[in-house]
């Protein structure tokens, strides 16, 4: 079954927007997983736009699901993860004045250091999982790096979608299917929605978690957040 992992970037960007602590980021995370989210997603960067360092260990004792920690693997953020020791641990490789993220990694060009840092949080029994174009070179690359899970970035799929080109699934089912055969675990993020994502799951054989934000928190202004959590779960489940 396909977990949904809510990512609350986007409470902190509220709440730092008038300097105070409302609403404030552990409270919603509680509230999130009361009302069935099966995880709970951070990404704090470096210039703490949104998700400061502080809140990712604030969050650590109440997040009772699956607790995800995003981001690029500088030295902060290792010794962060290391720190708080969350569930899983994706690796994003966003440059420090990215407005989002916005690539996947090249595990082939890449990959001595993605083996170092993935080896580091497995020897501390933190899962990883590494952000990817849905591009076969890549996944077979993602498998050489010794990762637990690879993240599909989904914005290609999601605009595409949202302009009524279907096919652009192809490329996701495709990777998918050889991550399957790679015994990688495939989860999934960035752009997803309400609008997309039945026949993102619908096509992705054993996807195992989405993370998604931006468009639920955007939805959950108009529909409410117990109900928009209710929403997803239902078509991840349907
Ligand atoms: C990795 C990814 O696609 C998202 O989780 C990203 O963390 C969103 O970051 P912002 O909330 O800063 O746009
Ligand atoms: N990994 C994707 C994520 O956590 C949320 O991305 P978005 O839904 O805010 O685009």
């Amino acid at each position: 079954m396909t977990k949904l992992s809510v990512n609350i970037n986007k409470i902190a960007t509220l709440r730092n927007s008038r300097g105070g602590d409302v609403p404030n980021v552990v409270t919603f995370a509680k509230d999130a997983q009361r009302f069935g989210a099966e995880g709970i997603t951070i990404h704090p960067r470096p210039d703490e736009r949104h998700i400061r360092y502080q809140d990712a260990r604030d969050l650590k004792p109440e997040v009772y699901t699956e607790y995800n920690i995003e981001g690029n693997p500088i030295e902060s953020f290792m010794n962060l993860v290391l720190e708080v020791k969350p569930t899983q641990v994706t690796l994003v490789p966003d440059a420090v004045d990215a407005i989002t993220s916005n690539a996947g990694w090249d595990t082939i060009k890449h990959k001595d250091f993605l083996v170092d840092v993935i080896k580091e949080f497995q020897q501390k029994d933190i899962r990883t999982s590494i952000f990817v174009d849905p591009d076969l070179k890549q996944i077979e690359g993602a498998k050489a790096t010794g990762t637990d899970r690879i993240e599909l970035y989904t914005e290609g799929y999601a605009h595409q979608y949202s302009l009524g080109n279907k096919a652009a699934i192809n490329p996701y089912a495709e990777s998918a299917e050889l991550a399957n055969e790679l015994g990688l675990g495939i989860n999934a993020g960035h752009d997803l929605s309400l609008d997309n994502i039945e026949f993102f799951k619908n096509n992705i054989p054993n996807l195992l978690e989405v993370s998604i934000g931006h468009a639920l928190i955007a939805e959950s202004l108009y529909l409410g957040v117990e109900n928009v959590i209710q929403m997803y779960l239902s078509k991840l489940k349907s």
